[in-house]
């Protein structure tokens, strides 16, 4: 293909999808903050911290020039943290030139300003045209080709057809789906339930708590959504429950495991180093929280999460106090005219 990206975040995401397209063929170059990663990448073909085992094909090149990384780039795929993803922006926004599609693959939600990425991205390039690929996929797997499927959410058909086209192989599955909001709600959101999920299994509750989670998790999911404007349906899809699934039970998670050991007694900060990667669901849980209060929907699990994250609230309590909210229907904001008439 003749095609090529340049992928901004050499970390675990940005350095698989690298590898899945150079196996197909396209010429990569991934954009990293430090020189000294750069030499020592280009070196020894492999991303040691992120994505070690793994042998880097000839035709990635690892760049420390940001603009060098986008010239001549058909996509630019944003795969830093979302808390880097304005920085980032900021820094090529003068040089980004017409016709180049931004793909953004980082799951979060901005602190402060509230903003899906699309929205930074609409902020900052207005002029842009935007896509995300989410779904269940950790790196490591993407890596080792095991077969994955994903979802490209685009406003346009011919932008999420064309990034569909692109990323697709024979192990990479891609669906493609109109509804930016759900996509990158989804994303984003599943993370604070993983980290639920893993407390859950730090504490050493069962797999049925985590199942309770998990689908009282989704249905808290939709709901904001359904108020932000997506379509609830994509919460029943790879970016919704698909993905909630692998990252709720996944030793891969960085979100599910930050949170086993959260449940396990460390605080916040040491679970976070722990890791040692970007455990988005840690800042989206205050977003989460935010966003919830400003539409006024009821999300009691984000509730319990943002409390033990920023409130020392005691995860025991936490447990506690969802299991004894009031008597309710189980779907009663979905299903309110047939309760109703019951
Ligand atoms: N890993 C996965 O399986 C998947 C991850 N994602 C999403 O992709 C995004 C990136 O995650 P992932 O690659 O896993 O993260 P990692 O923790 O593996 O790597 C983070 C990368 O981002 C860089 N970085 C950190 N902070 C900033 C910043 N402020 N500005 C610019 N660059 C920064 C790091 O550089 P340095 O080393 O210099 O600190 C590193 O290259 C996240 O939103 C994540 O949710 C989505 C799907 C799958
Ligand atoms: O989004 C992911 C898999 O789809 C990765 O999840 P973690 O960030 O929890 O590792």
């Amino acid at each position: 293909m003749d095609k090529k990206i340049g992928i901004l975040g050499g970390g675990s995401w940005g350095t698989a999808l690298a590898i899945l397209l150079a196996k197909k063929g396209i010429d990569v170059d991934i954009w990293v903050r430090n020189k000294e990663k750069e030499a020592n990448m280009n070196k020894i073909r492999e991303n040691v911290k992120y994505l070690p085992g793994i042998v880097l094909p000839n035709n990635i090149n690892i760049t420390s020039d940001i603009q060098k990384s986008i010239h001549n780039k058909d996509i630019i795929l944003l795969a830093v943290p979302t808390h880097g993803v304005r920085n980032t922006l900021e820094m090529i926004k003068n040089d980004l030139k017409e016709g180049q599609i931004i793909v953004n693959v980082a799951k979060g939600i901005e602190v402060g300003s509230l903003e899906r990425i699309s929205e930074i991205v609409e902020e900052l390039v207005p002029t842009s045209k935007y896509a995300i690929l989410s779904g269940p996929s950790h790196a490591e797997e993407v890596a080792k080709d095991i077969p994955t499927a994903v979802v490209v959410a685009s406003k346009t058909k011919e932008v999420a057809e064309y990034i569909q086209e692109f990323f697709m192989t024979p192990k990479f599955r891609v669906y493609t789906n109109p509804d930016v909001i759900g996509v990158e709600l989804g994303g984003a959101l599943k993370n604070v339930i993983a980290l639920g999920a893993g407390i859950s299994d730090g504490l050493k509750y069962g797999d049925n708590t985590k199942a309770a989670l998990m689908n009282r998790g989704i249905i808290e999911i939709a709901r904001l959504g359904e108020k932000m404007g997506a379509n609830k349906m994509t919460f029943a899809g790879l970016s919704g429950i698909g993905d909630l699934i692998v990252t709720c039970t996944s030793m891969h998670s960085r979100n599910r495991r930050a949170g086993i050991k959260i449940g396990e007694g460390l605080s916040m900060d040491e679970a976070i180093t722990s890791v040692g990667m970007v455990v988005e669901g840690i800042k989206t849980s205050k977003s989460a929280y935010n966003l919830s209060k400003k539409y006024g929907v009821d999300m009691p699990i984000v509730d319990e999460i943002y409390g033990v994250l920023y409130e020392n609230k005691d995860v025991k309590n936490s447990v506690i106090n969802l299991m004894l909210r009031d008597k309710t229907h189980e779907i009663a904001d979905i299903v309110e005219n047939e309760i109703s008439s019951w």
